[in-house]
């Protein structure tokens, strides 16, 4: 019994991801220019989320900054959910609703990437970093689910989202995740060309 519902969370994961390979890859391919654009202009990128979305912000940063699979120089990327004192006294002293609002306010720049990720779409620290990066000329890059929520209003044509069509947070993070490695290995691509050996 136990094992069965296991192997329906599988089932169920796997499914999602077939239903988005095809109605995902253009967004993402978007959001693949959109990095490269603001990586080859000197940008960065800047990424929050809540929860495990947090963990999904910082993952994205640490294989920008670090690497993916193959060897290359660091790209510039910041995840705005490590700092616990800019988290704690932002939060205190103002609210926890502009916690990357804030870091996006003092850090962002024109031509930087937001990459803004909430199953959602409507964390209200998230809605007000998308706000500040808008205020900055930065393009963002929304990772959201069910309809895209509060953020879908807030996007603009340069915007790109990738809205994974389900509602439930865990599956919608499982497709987050293979979309974020979708990002690195194709940021990679058009930054080294063709592995030599694949
Ligand atoms: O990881 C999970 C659930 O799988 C949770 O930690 C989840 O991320 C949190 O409840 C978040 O606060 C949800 O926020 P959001 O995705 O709606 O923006
Ligand atoms: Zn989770």
């Amino acid at each position: 019994m136990l094992e069965q519902r296991i192997q329906q969370q599988f089932f169920d994961s796997a499914d999602l991801k077939y239903a988005a390979a095809e109605l995902l890859s253009k967004p993402i391919a978007d959001a693949v220019s959109a990095l490269v654009g603001c990586i080859t202009g000197g940008g960065k990128v800047l990424s929050c989320g809540n929860g495990g979305s947090a963990g999904d912000a910082q993952h994205f940063a640490a294989e920008f900054v670090g690497r993916f699979e193959r060897e290359r120089p660091g790209l510039a990327a910041i995840a705005l959910t490590t700092d616990a004192s800019i988290l704690t006294a932002v939060g205190n002293d103002y609210s926890f609703e502009v916690v990357f609002a804030k870091q996006v306010q003092a850090l962002g720049a024109p031509g930087d990437v937001l990459l803004a990720i909430t199953t959602s779409g409507n964390s209200a620290n998230v809605l007000a970093a998308v706000d500040a990066a808008r205020q900055k000329d930065m393009t963002v890059i929304a990772l959201t689910g069910n309809t895209g929520g509060k953020l879908r209003e807030r996007l603009v044509d340069t915007d790109v989202m990738i809205c994974v069509p389900h509602d439930r947070t865990a599956r919608i993070q499982e497709v987050h995740l293979l979309v974020l490695h979708c990002l690195c290995d194709a940021v990679d691509l058009q930054l080294l060309g063709e592995p030599e050996s694949t």
